[in-house]
């Protein structure tokens, strides 16, 4: 039986295997992989988001919108994402936390894909 996300382990997993399959995704894991050329500090740093946003242990202190600010992304691309995100954590783990850790990735998806095409309509406006 599926147990819930609880332990920086479980953190690990889910993170460890949602970007294998982000590397390999034809749609999406060329913009990642164009920009990421070591792997390993993205992940570290995602295990810290990741075990700040669901476990409550405050490890993660940046920002993370601004690497998306200007990524030639729309909204397929996060709808990839999130699919993606939903399935891994459906494969491993069941229960609250599994559960908010899909909404919170929703979340954050439509937030960053609002925040992205305002800036993209703000910089076409001509000036007058
Ligand atoms: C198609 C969708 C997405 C793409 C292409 C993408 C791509 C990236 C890239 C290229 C970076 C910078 C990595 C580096 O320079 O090492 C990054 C960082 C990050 N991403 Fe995403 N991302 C996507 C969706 C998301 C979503 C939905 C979330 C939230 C749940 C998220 C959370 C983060 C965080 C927390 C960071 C680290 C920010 C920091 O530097 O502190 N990303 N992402």
């Amino acid at each position: 039986m599926k147990q819930d996300i609880s332990s920086l382990d479980d953190i690990k997993l889910l993170v460890n295997t949602f970007y294998g399959g982000v590397q390999e995704d034809k749609l999406i894991g060329p913009i990642f992989n164009n920009i990421i050329q070591d792997w390993t500090p993205h992940l570290e740093k995602m295990y810290t988001f990741w075990q700040t946003v669901l476990l409550g242990d405050h490890t993660y202190f940046g920002s993370p919108f601004p690497p998306h600010a200007k990524l030639p992304v729309q909204p397929e691309h996060f709808e990839r994402w999130l699919f993606l995100w939903r399935s891994t954590v459906d494969m491993f783990f069941k229960g609250e936390k599994a559960e908010e850790a899909k909404w919170r990735g929703k979340a954050m998806a439509e937030m960053f894909m609002a925040k992205i095409s305002y800036f993209r309509e703000r910089q076409t406006k001509p000036l007058i």
